[in-house]
């Protein structure tokens, strides 16, 4: 095998030398500051490459290379953190030796680079020491998040079995064994409303208070109120739909908290609410119309009128004003998570390009 020379390209920034040899499945032999033996293919098929560059200014001893399928990546540190002219000590460039355009900036361009190396260190510091209130402001996000997450994995587990064991009889019951948990994440959930106006999370105020707002008052004043309403069936379409987001979406937040996130439980996190949310809507909407007849019968919560106008004035008044307010809260709520999926997947395809 005769011995030859493969295509270089070369780079540079303050600190470091940048070659690029083109050599595709290369197993490299000796690298030192100025000569590179590989075996590899390159230009001329498979043989023994060598190259050797007498470089303009000293470098370090240490050098790093990486061989992928196509070409093999060397690193080296100069000595001294300076901008170099040329890359060789010889004033006219090797034949073999090219610049490296994926690469390459001009002295100005790579002490930007630098700059902005610079900048991002500084913030990530600032960001560090300010680790005792970010990491109770975590821990608190944290351990919200999986304190729901547990009670409405309660509710949705115990739904589930009963519902497999009980068959349809289980919707009777389901507010009898299910609403103190209820109770309690919905009340838990009103730190949903506080915690964006203490700027502890990113989400707006009024999708939230929609949210935990919309569903108190059906989990409070129609089912908590009326003991009619308790044994019906529409609580088990009301609180299985709940819950069955709020399964995935509680351990999505408790994953930002750490700063990761698992790909599968993102998308359900951002998608299932398509379907969720209008059935949940529908449900809420039965609900409230199957309790109007029960208001009007017992004059629950009725607004006493002037004795010319008649005695009281039914809560359903209200609830059929409620029922408008509950379709604007849909579509209010619906278009701020369309925009959150957006965002969502579009910052990520940015990511991975
Ligand atoms: C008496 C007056 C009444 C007035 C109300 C009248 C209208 C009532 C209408 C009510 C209709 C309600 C119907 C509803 O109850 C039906 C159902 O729920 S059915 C089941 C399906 N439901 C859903 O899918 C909705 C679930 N809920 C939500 O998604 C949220 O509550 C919502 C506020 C709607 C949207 O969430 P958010 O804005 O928070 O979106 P993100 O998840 O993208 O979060 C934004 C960023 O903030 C970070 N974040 C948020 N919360 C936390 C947290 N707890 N811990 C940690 N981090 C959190 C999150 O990570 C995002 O950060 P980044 O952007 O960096 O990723």
């Amino acid at each position: 095998m005769q011995t030859l020379t493969p295509h270089v390209h070369w780079a540079q920034r303050h600190a470091e030398l940048y070659l690029r040899v083109e050599l595709s499945d290369a197993k490299v032999g000796t690298v030192c500051s100025i000569r590179t033996t590989a075996q590899g293919h390159g230009a001329k098929g498979d043989n023994e490459y060598e190259f050797s560059l007498e470089f303009l200014q000293p470098v370090r001893p240490e050098i790093s290379h990486k061989s992928t399928q196509r070409l093999v990546d060397i690193k080296i540190r100069k000595q001294e953190e300076r901008w170099w002219d040329r890359l060789t000590l010889q004033e006219r460039k090797p034949l073999f030796l090219a610049p490296d355009f994926d690469r390459w900036l001009d002295e100005s361009d790579a002490e930007m680079e630098l700059q902005a190396k610079e900048e991002e260190k500084i913030n990530r510091i600032s960001v560090e020491s300010r680790v005792p209130y970010l990491g109770l402001k975590k821990g608190y996000l944290f351990m919200y998040n999986l304190v729901q997450f547990l009670g409405f994995s309660w509710i949705f587990v115990n739904m589930t079995v009963r519902l497999f064991i009980l068959g349809q009889d289980s919707f009777y019951d389901t507010f009898h064994t299910t609403a103190d948990m209820m109770y309690f994440c919905q009340m838990m959930a009103v730190l949903e409303v506080i915690n964006p106006l203490l700027g502890l999370v990113k989400t707006g105020f009024f999708p939230s208070m929609i949210q935990v707002a919309g569903r108190n008052v059906i989990l409070f004043v129609i089912f908590g109120s009326l003991e009619d309403m308790q044994n019906k069936p529409v609580v088990f379409f009301v609180f299985y739909l709940w819950s069955t987001i709020e399964i995935f979406r509680y351990p999505f937040y408790m994953l930002a908290c750490m700063g990761t996130d698992w790909k599968l439980l993102t998308w359900l996190r951002y998608s299932l609410w398509i379907p969720l949310y209008p059935l949940g809507v529908l449900a809420e909407a039965v609900a409230v119309i199957q309790s109007l007849p029960i208001f009007d019968e017992t004059r629950l919560f009725s607004f006493p009128l002037p004795a010319m106008l008649g005695s009281s004035l039914s809560f359903s008044y209200t609830l059929q004003l409620y029922l408008i307010l509950m379709f604007l809260g849909l579509f209010i709520n619906f278009r701020h998570l369309y925009k959150q999926r957006r965002r969502r997947y579009r910052s990520r395809k940015r990511k991975v390009q």
